[in-house]
């Protein structure tokens, strides 16, 4: 006899699966209502990016021909300025912060003792692959959460500077075909789509996995002749295929947005790869610890993956700067675990020598 169709599962919201994580005991109520206001502002910044050619966000920022150019040296896009305007105003009325800090502000900002205040430090890189704007692929917002330090009132850069372990929750946005929020707090990685009609954030893929072997790997090659010997061993064999040490045939993906490129590899697997190279070694690498490496290896981890700066665990780097950069290794567990392998090779090989 055919069966009776089963009733689909009841779907759950961004704000039901955090009131379940606090009943959990996985967030505080503050934290849980500071996840409510980011996803709120990235809501924002979705219908912003969402405009297009047609609500005149295109384009770079700056007023009668010259560029807006950020701390990092980097001609800012009118949406990297839309975007951190709207984290900005949102968090600063939240409640739930003692800081702030930004890929687009010099230093941190202590939220003024007008505003109301909690305990709370967040950093976010408000529009990750702004090249990306002016010809329509997908963009993102990275975020993280770190606990303010005990009796500290007006938190200094310095007070952000605490190893990738230390954060209490990270997550990103991606606005591609589909918005979508992937968030951890500690307790597994769990994706969210927005449903433009209603307006609100829901849960389409509780517990993500990252599959532990990949044939897909990700890296800008244009760089490949700047890269370290073992950055250059490691793609080698890759590129030899069946032919070669690896014995399998290799993918290469490059969006170009760190947020695209790892949605793809928590999706269906993979190695995200910025190493480092002879252009960007005086710098340490070309991404950002704070606000990209380090929200993007908590959600890989949470997700059964891996992620290294190629000689150490990037949650476990001990950071200098606010706007420090790092080479990244991230993704499916033993594909970083032998990218590694050639650096540690390398490195042990050189001191022998
Ligand atoms: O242009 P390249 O060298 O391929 O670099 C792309 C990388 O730069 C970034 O766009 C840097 O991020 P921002 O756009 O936030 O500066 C990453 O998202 C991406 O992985
Ligand atoms: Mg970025
Ligand atoms: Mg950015």
């Amino acid at each position: 006899m055919p069966s009776l169709p089963q009733r689909p599962a009841p779907s759950v919201s961004l704000t039901q699966f955090l009131i379940e994580a606090q009943r959990a005991g996985h967030v505080s109520p503050d934290l849980r209502l500071l996840i409510e206001v980011v996803a709120r502002a990235c809501k924002r910044i979705s219908i912003a990016v969402g405009k297009g050619a047609l609500g005149g966000v295109l384009g770079e920022a700056g007023s009668a021909g010259e560029a807006s150019i950020n701390i990092q040296g980097e001609a800012q896009k009118k949406l990297d300025v839309i975007a951190n305007d709207v984290l900005m105003e949102a968090n600063a009325w939240g409640g739930h912060l003692a800081g702030l800090a930004s890929e687009e502000m010099d230093h941190s900002q202590p939220i003024p003792d007008v505003y109301p205040r909690g305990n709370y430090l967040l950093l976010f890189d408000p529009l990750d692959g702004s090249s990306n704007i002016d010809v329509n692929i997908s963009v993102g917002t990275i975020f993280s959460v770190l606990r303010c330090p005990d009796g500290v009132t007006t938190p200094g850069d310095e007070h952000f500077l605490q190893p990738g372990t230390e954060q209490v929750c990270a997550g990103y946005t991606t606005y591609g075909p589909s918005t979508m929020l992937v968030l951890t707090v500690g307790h597994g990685t769990h994706a969210f789509t927005l449903d433009r009609e209603i307006g609100g954030f829901v849960l389409t893929t509780r517990d993500m996995r990252i599959p532990d072997e990949t044939k897909e790997f990700a890296v800008n090659m244009s760089n490949q002749r700047f890269w370290e010997p073992p950055m250059q061993a490691y793609v080698g064999d890759l590129l030899a295929g069946t032919e070669g040490p690896r014995g399998k045939d290799f993918n290469m993906r490059w969006v170009a947005s760190m947020v695209a490129d790892v949605h793809r590899i928590l999706t269906r697997g993979g190695i995200f790869s910025y190493p480092l190279d002879s252009k960007c070694a005086a710098k340490g690498g070309k991404l950002r610890l704070m606000y990209e490496a380090n929200p993007m290896s908590f959600l890989v981890e949470q997700a059964g993956g891996a992620s290294s700066t190629g000689r150490q665990r990037m949650l476990e780097v001990r950071p200098t700067g606010l706007h420090q950069r790092v080479p990244v290794f991230m993704g499916s567990r033993r594909e970083v675990e032998t990218a590694v392998d050639y650096h540690l090779r390398h490195d042990r090989a050189a001191d022998a020598a």
